[in-house]
């Protein structure tokens, strides 16, 4: 969940002018039967935007880093618009939430994006803690990476090499033929209308916009286009996804197979295949697999897998470009070691380098936020219902009272602590905690790890003439990517894995 920076510009501000004198007297009443005596500490808020205008001006992890040192470094209130919301900043209330009170913080805010984009919140990510979220996330078979499409980027890098690549869109574009190969069991020609889904869907699911913030004024989506823009993106990802659906569906009717491994073609089963099995066995269920979810949980795990190992990777070269040293170690520990994927478990540093930067940059700073839906004690504060949780694990992540110099990128520093993303360290928590934790870990994590130890093994890296050093400004997103393209020169090494 990520703040889009449109969403404070000038628009925005017209935009907020005419709902103020508009919600003026409804919010009042509201504001006036909700209020509660004992709330975590906050900065003041203002009548009717409440702290809007305080999350201006820096990435919404930093503003909120920042407003918890100031006001409530364990937790905070803050008022969104119509919405309270309380900021998580430490790892001991992390683990309130993501443990302790675990149930009552499992559902997610009511967010109009995921509603239209995966078909009334049919995915794993934005759907209600309940039956159906629990029926979808068994949905994790996801299947194993396959080393050729490694192999294909190799062999670009190799053609391209000593001149300047743009890494990040090459890394994209071979996370997104893996994720589509194992969700859809072949590299899809993917259509314009359905990459331009996939390139915007973080911005629209931020939950920042002025149209999520007041989710009572229902006209405001149609008057600031949200709502037509979102129509639009489903338009577009659900032509693609009946056309997958079909064919699978085809395919299957033609194999005659109910089920099972593949369609009897040297086929192997997909995540589409997964789904429509379950479909096909609806009894056994209890929740209806109706086409819907199918769509709606495909496109979210094939988002998800594309923007978040992208993203990893990018920040882990970057990091290893500005710290030869480590670049020279890892280096020599891949050139040792590597073989092929099954050696991948052997390369215990480069686990550390990848821990230490999904520490420094992960990929979602502020998690998927969390709504507590049931009553419960939360520490010495009362938190009322339906209030929105934010997790800030970029600030946790960074503790200093857990982290020896803590903003320093030092893979060595976990020599001494664990590297396990099982969520039970609540001060390294990139994959979050508890029920909602990421379904995704080690399938993200195994495309990492190979893609990342083979662009060591077979090229040195350096930086195109001119550029000194690597621009380290972060963009605006629901996931944390890099600001700038990273452009690099691979020189081949040579030798085979
Ligand atoms: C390095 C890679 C990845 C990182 C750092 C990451 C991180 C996260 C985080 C922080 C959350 C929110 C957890 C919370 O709210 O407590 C999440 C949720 C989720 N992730 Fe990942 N993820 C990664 C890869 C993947 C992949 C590859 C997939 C699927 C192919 C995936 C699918 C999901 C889903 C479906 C959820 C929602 C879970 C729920 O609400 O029950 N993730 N991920």
């Amino acid at each position: 969940m990520i703040i889009s920076c449109s969403s404070f510009d000038i628009s925005f501000l017209l935009a907020l002018t005419i709902i103020l004198v508009i919600t003026l007297f409804i919010l009042k009443q509201k504001l006036s039967k909700t209020a509660v005596s004992n709330l975590p500490p906050g900065p003041r808020k203002l009548p009717i935007i409440g702290n809007i205008h305080q999350m201006a001006g820096d990435q919404p992890h930093r503003r909120l880093t920042d407003l918890a040192r100031k006001h409530g470094s364990d937790v905070m209130s803050l008022q969104l618009g119509e919405l309270s919301h309380i900021v998580i900043s430490t790892p001991e209330a992390a683990k309130l939430v993501m443990k302790t009170h675990d149930v009552a913080f499992a559902s997610r805010p009511y967010l109009l994006a995921a509603d239209v984009l995966y078909y009334g919140c049919k995915d794993i990510a934005f759907a209600p803690y309940g039956d159906h979220w629990r029926h979808a996330r068994r949905v994790e078979s996801f299947r194993r990476i396959r080393e050729e499409e490694v192999s294909n980027l190799v062999a670009s890098l190799t053609a391209a090499a000593g001149k300047p690549v743009d890494l990040g869109r090459m890394l994209s574009t071979v996370t997104s033929t893996i994720t589509s190969r194992a969700a859809f069991g072949k590299a899809q020609e993917l259509n314009d209308d359905f990459l331009m889904v996939v390139d915007n869907i973080s911005d629209v699911l931020a939950g920042f916009r002025i149209s999520d913030l007041y989710p009572s004024l229902k006209f405001l989506p149609s008057l600031t286009g949200f709502k037509s823009k979102l129509e639009k993106m489903r338009k577009a990802s659900d032509s693609v996804l009946d056309r997958i659906i079909d064919d699978h569906k085809a395919r299957r009717s033609m194999a005659g197979s109910k089920g099972g491994d593949g369609d009897g073609h040297g086929r192997k089963e997909d995540l589409v295949d997964v789904l429509l099995n379950l479909q096909e066995n609806q009894e056994d269920l209890g929740v209806p697999i109706t086409t819907d979810v199918i769509k709606a949980i495909t496109l979210e795990l094939f988002i998800a897998g594309i923007e978040t190992s992208t993203t990893t990777l990018e920040w882990i070269i970057s990091e290893i470009m500005k710290n030869p040293r480590v670049l020279q170690k890892a280096q020599q520990e891949v050139r040792q070691v590597f073989g092929d994927e099954s050696s991948l478990d052997q390369l215990n540093y480069l686990d550390m380098v990848i821990a230490e930067s999904l520490r420094l940059h992960p990929p979602a700073p502020l998690l998927v936020p969390k709504n507590r839906d049931q009553e419960v004690g939360f520490g010495s504060y009362e938190v009322p219902i339906n209030t929105n949780v934010i997790v800030n694990a970029w600030a946790i992540n960074r503790d200093s009272r857990y982290w020896t110099d803590a903003e320093r990128f030092f893979p060595e520093r976990f020599i001494e602590c664990t590297t396990d993303y099982k969520g039970n360290y609540f001060q390294f928590i990139p994959f979050g905690a508890g029920r909602r934790m990421c379904p995704g870990v080690s399938f993200g994590l195994a495309i990492v790890k190979l893609i990342l130890a083979n662009l060591l093994f077979h090229f040195d890296w350096t930086l195109p003439d001119g550029q000194k050093s690597v621009n380290m400004t972060e963009s605006f997103g629901v996931t944390l990517r890099r600001q700038h393209a990273l452009h690099l020169i691979p020189v081949s090494h040579g030798g085979v894995p």
